[in-house]
């Protein structure tokens, strides 16, 4: 079937510059070429063009909340459209304030898919739980039904209105939560496998739980979110908020096979890659090479033994 990737070169979800290169520096890493040569029709439709507003005053202290929503309304109808036109869309951030309009133009077109959201924070703090006020950080809170009443009106985001259900999430990969994240994760009694659970569990009993916590009532697709700080700062350190003791390679490509292998992804983000920071450029090739292979997956040709 057909892949249909979606370059979203935005940063004002959070204040550091160069996560907005993030689509280019993973398509110069050959992301289309490796996709073709799997024998995928690849559609590549190319970079959103975002515009910066000029008036966009902080909501208390969330910078641009205008822009981000709007770009967010922007990337919904794209990934909306290249749903709905049949492809399994694959959306390169920038910075993972990106994934409210992603999973929302999802939904529009899989009202009953899950979530699978792997990295190294929840990004579920409200503006009032969010220690830095980055939108990147609290892009799950603006899915969720269940935090409808703990969620104030911010400016830019009245075109959409929360859809998700608790129980349809899955985090795999926390290892930095803030207080007030913890509390909404328990009170809401949210699935997640941190790195100790991992640790615990080890990594395929957790994605055993999750597929079966996600999947066991219905199959239904999947929008998995993967924010690249998930990743051991060893592996990739080319990110706005890397956090020592992350997933290694393996871990990483298990998870991905076991999603792929249900053949019911229907939408991945990758996010949060910053060509500018940490990393040298032998490390910055690294980086995307390995994101490449865990994106796409060994060569399939390697499962049909
Ligand atoms: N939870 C943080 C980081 C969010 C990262 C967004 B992601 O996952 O898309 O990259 C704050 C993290 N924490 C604040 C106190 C000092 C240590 C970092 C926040 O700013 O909300
Ligand atoms: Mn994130
Ligand atoms: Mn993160
Ligand atoms: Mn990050």
């Amino acid at each position: 079937h057909s892949v249909a990737v979606l370059g979203a070169p935005f940063s004002k979800g959070q204040k550091r510059r160069g996560v907005e290169h993030g689509p280019k520096a993973i398509r110069d890493a050959g992301l289309v070429e490796r996709l073709s040569n799997l024998d995928y029709a690849v559609h590549d439709f190319g970079d959103l063009t975002f515009k910066h507003l000029e008036k966009d005053e902080h909501f208390m202290h969330v910078p641009f909340p205008r822009t981000v929503g709007r770009a967010n309304q922007l990337l919904s109808g794209a990934v909306s459209g290249a749903v709905g036109a049949g492809h399994t869309c694959i959306m390169l951030g920038g910075d993972h304030s990106l994934a409210i309009g992603s999973v929302e133009g999802h939904a529009q077109q899989c009202p009953d898919l899950c979530l699978i959201w792997v990295d190294a924070h929840a990004d579920i703090n409200t503006p009032l739980t969010s220690p830095s006020g980055n939108l990147h950080g609290q892009s799950v809170a603006f899915l969720l039904k269940d935090l409808q009443n703990k969620m104030p009106e911010v400016p830019g985001f009245s075109w959409m209105k929360p859809f998700l259900s608790a129980r349809d999430l899955v985090y795999i990969g926390l290892r930095d939560v803030d207080p007030g994240e913890h509390i909404i994760l328990k009170t809401l009694g949210i699935q997640y496998f941190s790195m100790r659970d991992i640790d615990r569990m080890g990594i395929q009993r957790v994605m055993e739980v999750t597929l079966d916590h996600l999947l066991a009532r219905k199959q239904r697709p999947i929008h998995l979110s993967f924010d690249i700080d998930a990743f051991d700062p060893s592996l990739a350190p080319a990110t706005g908020t890397p956090v020592n003791g992350g997933l290694t390679y393996r871990e990483g490509i298990y998870v991905t096979e076991e999603i792929h292998n249900t053949g019911l992804l229907s939408v991945m983000d990758v996010v949060e890659v910053n060509p500018t920071l940490g990393a040298t450029p032998e490390a910055v090739d690294s980086d995307f090479s390995n994101i490449q292979h865990i994106v796409i997956g060994p060569d399939t040709r390697e499962h049909q033994k």
